[in-house]
């Protein structure tokens, strides 16, 4: 049973539209939440998701704002974040709501995203929309993905390999410096404000046990000054999505009248009238989505999107350029080397539109949009890691065999896939001719590499990926 307080239930009844009612807020926001998951189309198609995890007792209901995006059921009580189809990528597990802004940004025009195409999600972490975006843009061009707080760059990383993005700059910044740093760099922004987290009661009842809307005046103003930086750092004909899970005006509707009192005729408002079917519903006179919890049966959300129409003033100096950039790029003979491991050993062709670099022995798979921001701003970490260079060979690392494709790999059966993702070796049937380093898979996507001792598959996985228990379907 969630826990309002007084003051909270008289905002919302000042805020609510007329077309909806204060017992339908209280009866939803005591609803538990539908569960809902994405399917990661940078491994595996919706349809042959579907197919496999049909098989498995899911059965799937549409969100009619993404496509990759379902509510699902299951007769199983399984962890699912500890199924192997988890582990391996296959799917985020995202409420359905939150999947709305990376739709909002791209709003169908995703055929337009090219290797040249800039994207900057400035407050990522966990890395739920990221990794939208980054299946929206199919790995292509770059996404920037900020995250201000250390431990959580961590988590957004673990997420980001995990769902084989390739794309992607991490960088680890208070993101009011983009407007400075990036000043109309970006093509698109999708700007996930630090928020009150009011929308959220369905998931955690004691969320506003102790609300007091005077407290968020601290939240507002960091997020006009990240709505600010985010204008700044967005390109002329740009579009930047600003989103919440907050239900207040103060920290939706006024930050974004905030950014025309500042900018004026440069900021259009877009409507998202016509997102999806009934998206009318939730629409406010502005054009901004505000979903109450109880018009799509979902989490409260808040979603506006703002074409930049004119070029605006820098209101800094463009920074020094850094130095010390620990990268350099590879000759054209050691990049044909590492091409021919790649190839040889597994099949995997290396992307034409990405850059190899190297630092020491490392080799780098870095996004070509990166090559224009460098010494601009410290980048965390960018690209992929490929390989590192041993005294005779390369050994690959495991974030490039969860990202590339290969059509060559040893398909591993539920058991055998459990024991991999526990760092056991696999025995084999019968005994044939070692074949060195190999790709497992699990229901043809790739789970990590082992290495083919003739009798056995002798386990490769990173240690710190190792699981102690895995979930499996009976
Ligand atoms: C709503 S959450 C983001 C959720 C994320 N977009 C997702 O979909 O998984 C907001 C994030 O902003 C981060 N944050 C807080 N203050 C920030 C700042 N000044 N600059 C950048 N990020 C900030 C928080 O640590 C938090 O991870």
């Amino acid at each position: 049973m969630a826990h309002f307080n007084q003051n909270f239930l008289d905002s919302i009844e000042r805020e609510l539209p007329s077309h909806l009612t204060m017992d339908d807020f209280i009866a939803y926001s005591n609803k538990p939440l539908r569960l809902s998951i994405r399917v990661n189309t940078l491994k595996i198609s919706v349809d042959s998701f579907i197919e496999l995890m049909t098989t498995k007792g899911w059965q799937f209901d549409p969100i009619p704002w993404c496509s990759e995006g379902f509510w699902i059921s299951n007769n199983v009580e399984i962890q699912l974040g500890n199924t192997i189809e988890h582990l391996q990528g296959l799917f985020y597990i995202q409420e359905a709501s939150s999947m709305l802004p990376p739709t909002a940004l791209f709003e169908g025009k995703t055929a337009d995203i090219t290797a040249d195409t800039r994207v900057l999600d400035m407050a990522s972490a966990p890395g739920s929309k990221t990794t939208q975006i980054a299946g929206l843009m199919e790995n292509k061009g770059l996404l920037v993905a900020n995250e201000y707080s250390a431990s959580r760059v961590k988590v957004l990383h673990a997420n980001i390999s995990r769902m084989g993005v390739s794309n992607c700059a991490l960088t680890h910044f208070d993101a009011r410096v983009f407007g400075e740093y990036l000043f109309e760099t970006f093509d698109s922004i999708l700007l996930d404000a630090p928020c009150s987290g009011e929308g959220t009661i369905r998931k955690d009842p004691d969320a506003l046990k102790n609300w007091d809307n005077n407290e968020n005046k601290g939240i507002v103003d960091t997020q006009k000054a990240l709505i600010e930086s985010a204008f700044l750092a967005l390109k002329v004909g740009g579009s930047l999505v600003y989103s919440t899970c907050a239900l207040s005006r103060q920290e939706n509707q006024d930050v974004c009248h905030h950014l025309k009192s500042v900018f004026g005729d440069a900021v259009e408002f877009m409507s998202l009238s016509t997102l999806f079917p009934h998206a009318d519903k939730a629409c406010t006179k502005e054009g901004f989505l505000h979903v109450w919890p109880q018009i799509y049966d979902s989490e409260g959300f808040f979603v506006a999107k703002i074409n930049k129409l004119t070029a605006v003033e820098r209101q800094q100096e463009e920074p020094r350029k850094q130095k010390n950039f620990p990268f350099t790029p590879v000759k054209a003979k050691q990049i044909a080397e590492l091409e021919s491991y790649f190839k040889d050993t597994f099949g995997i062709t290396l992307p034409k539109d990405a850059e190899i670099m190297q630092r020491d022995l490392e080799y780098w798979l870095f996004p070509k949009a990166i090559t224009p921001l460098i010494g601009k701003m410290r980048f965390q970490r960018i690209g992929i890691k490929l390989a590192d260079a041993l005294k005779k060979g390369y050994k690959v690392r495991h974030e490039a065999i969860l990202a590339l494709p290969s059509p060559s790999m040893i398909n591993l059966n539920d058991e055998q896939a459990r024991e991999y993702l526990m760092g056991r070796d696999i025995s084999l049937a019968e005994r044939i001719k070692p074949q060195g380093e190999v790709i497992v898979s699990y229901a043809n996507v790739s789970l990590g590499v082992a290495k083919h001792l003739g009798n056995k598959l002798k386990n490769n996985l990173p240690r710190d990926l190792v699981k102690d228990k895995i979930a499996l379907y009976p």
